[in-house]
């Protein structure tokens, strides 16, 4: 597994190669021995998944406070995304920074990401699917978000947006004095 850290503390994109034969091909997307440094000790407790049709839509940004504070591993398996990741940890060099990956079922790249970050998507395909490595679990009590063209965030976005969810287009706005989560 090829990792490669982004300048965001904790995060890091994940490749692996995938090896082709005649029937087809293998590729392993998880191993918590070679992704010890980064996982610190977490284990996966949740895997979802996610189907969004149109081209353009965006999911998120959502996050979890602590103690349900998670890190994620998120892989496309069709289609393709714009991926962001935003850094809430006050501590953090990079705080209130955002970085973006293309995630695509071609690139066959993941995206992990630590505590104390929120993530987001855009589509930039139809029939976009979305996978999930949680490793806290879903604590909708303790979930908050953040809005995807806040101005304190200033996300380029690739494309118009096209579909929000209802409550994806009323979180709430990072106020002056936002002072971030710690996980
Ligand atoms: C996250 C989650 C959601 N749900 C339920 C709650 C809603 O009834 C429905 C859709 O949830 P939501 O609108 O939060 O789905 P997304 O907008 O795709 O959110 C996800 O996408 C963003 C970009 C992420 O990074 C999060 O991991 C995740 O929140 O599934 C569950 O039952 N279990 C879960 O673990």
């Amino acid at each position: 597994m090829r990792i490669t850290p982004l300048d965001i503390p904790g995060a890091a994109i994940l490749e692996t190669d995938r090896r082709g034969d005649e029937r087809g091909s293998f590729a392993r997307w998880f191993c918590a021995d070679e992704l010890a440094a980064l996982l610190g000790g977490s284990h996966v407790c949740q895997v979802n998944h996610s189907f969004t049709q149109e081209q353009g839509s965006i999911r998120g940004l959502h996050f979890q406070y602590p103690p349900a504070a998670e890190k994620k591993v998120i892989r496309c398996l069709s289609g393709a995304v714009f991926d962001v990741v935003v850094d809430l940890r006050a501590s953090s060099p990079t705080f209130l920074q955002w970085r973006s990956v293309e995630l695509s079922a071609k690139n066959d790249r993941a995206l992990l990401l630590p505590e104390g970050c929120a993530h987001g998507f855009q589509t930039l395909a139809e029939a976009t699917q979305l996978l999930y490595l949680h490793t806290a679990l879903y604590t909708p009590s303790l979930e908050g978000g953040l809005r995807y063209n806040d101005p304190r965030l200033n996300i380029a976005w690739p494309l118009p947006p096209a579909q929000l969810s209802a409550r994806d287009q009323q979180h709430p706005l990072l106020t002056e004095d936002f002072r971030g989560i710690e996980p």
